[in-house]
């Protein structure tokens, strides 16, 4: 075969066109070595990388004239030939007459069945740091001599760039890669610890479940009321679970729990510098959801003017992130909850009525545990399960007789919540006796219910609000929904019946007729 002799610059120019022009190593090469073989009796390029950790050189990339592959090919150095490579510092170019013969080519070259090559080696170097090597195998019966040398030897400094760039790219799409591998694995963990499992299902919350059927393959936005504890996020997770999101992160927002002055950069994110404190740039929950669903928790508890901004989202499907110089587009469902009346937040003007009726597609109301008391004995063994797994006890504990009766006919004003609390005191008072539920007393005044440190906690969690809520509703329980006369609930509270009536309103406790409607119900 003869060969068309070139200018050195003309063979610099389109060998360095050919090696830029793909970022996967080994096409890259391919198209460097169609070219080279017109000029230089070669046959393969192979490029190598050196772990000095272990001493080992690594074949990352191959390429012949017909074929070319990303490989990871490994090949131990002796002693003696890691002493050699590790004192490379600088670019240089070594011919070899018998790749076979040499320390440190002769393993690797073994893998390709060509000792008996001529080769030539390009050690790459871009300031001082050694990155790799370039092996250029000879075509069979020809040897390269110092006209190659010449020409492969001004391939050095485009080489070096070419290769590192793709080796960083090639590093990038590793973590890339690890990065979403992890992330399916926590939304894998997450699903698990939420509770894929919806109790209740097939009984009490059978019409729920089948609105949810009905819904989750579409992207309406969905809004789902009912009162605390009463399962709104294991509903919006089985939305999510059934939707074609599923795959995609299910991220939950609780609104009243973010301070005012962090909302917009905990919804929206912020770049880096945005201001003070903001030292790298943060995607928000929104961002973090593309692809996804987002779950507002707590909607109800947003301020005017996070109601606001919220709007701007349903509406143009962008957010701009805080100090961000355009909008972000975002692939997202959204599912709302809340515990509060928000029509009534409506009249008194602390809910907008626009943002209202885009959340308000398609709303779900979850009932409260007391209208479902057949769920009851199901959830006791499902939380039992969950909790002996959290706690690490081996064996699950029986429920004492009676117990289940008591569980079934307390009116559970903390819904499901406070059932898991109560399955989890039992669980830590029982010490493997059968769980008794001594504190769950259905006769006892209401109030009594789930009082002790760990409710005081959950109160304080809850909000003033919230606890007076609760606290109303027990004693007009316990005094069969009279409000006046000695045995009314205003005056077990020792307030006038007309302050207590103007309070229930405000908190959407129903009072006269409408409190007899069977959701309202508390006996
Ligand atoms: N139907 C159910 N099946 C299984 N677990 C449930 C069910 N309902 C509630 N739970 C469990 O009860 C606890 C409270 O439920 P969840 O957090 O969904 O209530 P919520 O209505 O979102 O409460 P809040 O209004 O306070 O945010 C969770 O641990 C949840 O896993």
């Amino acid at each position: 075969m003869s060969f068309v002799s070139i200018d050195e610059n003309e063979f610099f120019r389109e060998s360095t066109l050919r090696i830029c022009g793909s970022l996967d190593i080994e096409k890259a090469m391919q198209r460097c070595l169609r070219f080279m073989v017109r000029h230089i009796p070669a046959s393969r390029l192979c490029f190598h990388i050196y772990d000095r950790e272990i001493g080992i050189v690594e074949t990352v990339a191959m390429a012949t004239v017909d074929h070319c592959e990303a490989m990871s090919l490994q090949t131990p150095l002796s002693a003696e030939a890691r002493r050699q490579v590790e004192a490379q510092r600088a670019s240089r170019i070594k011919r070899m007459d018998r790749m076979g013969d040499d320390l440190v080519a002769g393993p690797v070259v073994r893998h390709f069945a060509a000792e008996d090559l001529s080769g030539l080696l390009l050690d790459l170097a871009l300031e001082r740091n050694f990155i790799g090597t370039v092996s250029v195998f000879s075509a069979p019966g020809r040897r390269f001599n110092q006209d190659h040398v010449r020409l492969l030897s001004l391939l050095n400094m485009p080489f070096a760039i070419a290769l590192a760039n793709s080796l960083r790219y090639r590093e990038l799409r590793k973590l890339r890669d690890m990065l979403a591998d992890d992330n399916r694995y926590l939304q894998e963990e997450l699903r698990q610890m939420a509770g894929e499992e919806v109790v209740g299902a097939g009984f009490g919350l059978r019409e729920v479940m089948e609105m949810v059927r009905q819904v989750a393959p579409l992207d309406s936005p969905v809004l789902l009321l009912g009162e605390t504890g009463v399962g709104k996020e294991v509903v919006a997770n089985a939305i999510h679970n059934l939707s074609q999101r599923r795959n995609g992160p299910f991220i939950r927002v609780n609104c009243g729990a973010i301070p005012g002055t962090l909302m917009d950069s905990e919804l929206f994110g912020h770049e880096k510098g945005a201001f003070t404190g903001a030292l790298t740039r943060k995607r928000g929950r929104f961002e973090r959801a593309d692809g996804g669903t987002i779950f507002l928790d707590e909607v109800g508890e947003l301020s005017l003017e996070a109601q606001v901004r919220l709007l701007r989202v349903l509406q143009a499907r962008e957010i701009e992130r805080v100090g961000g110089s355009g909008p972000v587009r975002v692939d997202i469902r959204i599912i709302a909850a809340t515990h509060r009346n928000l029509e009534q937040m409506l009249a008194e003007g602390r809910f907008r009525e626009d943002l209202y009726f885009r959340l308000r597609v398609f709303p779900i109301a979850i009932p409260p545990l007391r209208q479902r008391s057949e769920d009851i004995p199901a959830l006791v063994q499902h939380f039992i399960r969950k909790k002996a797994r959290e706690m690490k006890r081996s064996s699950l504990p029986a429920i004492a007789p009676g117990a289940l009766n008591r569980l079934v006919r307390y009116s559970w004003p903390g819904n499901a919540r406070e059932l898991e609390n109560a399955v989890e005191r039992a669980l830590i008072v029982s010490r493997g006796a059968p769980l008794a539920f001594k504190d769950i007393d259905p006769a006892a005044p209401a109030v009594a219910g789930s009082y002790g440190p760990r409710a005081a906690v959950d109160n304080a969690a809850q909000g003033l609000d919230q606890v007076m809520e609760r606290h109303i509703r027990r004693v007009l329980a316990e005094c069969g929904g009279r409000i006046e006369g000695p045995a009314g609930a205003a005056r077990v509270l020792r307030i006038h019946p007309s302050t207590l009536r103007k309070r229930m309103r405000k908190l959407g406790i129903p009072f006269g007729r409408k409190a007899d409607q069977p959701h309202q119900s508390l006996s």
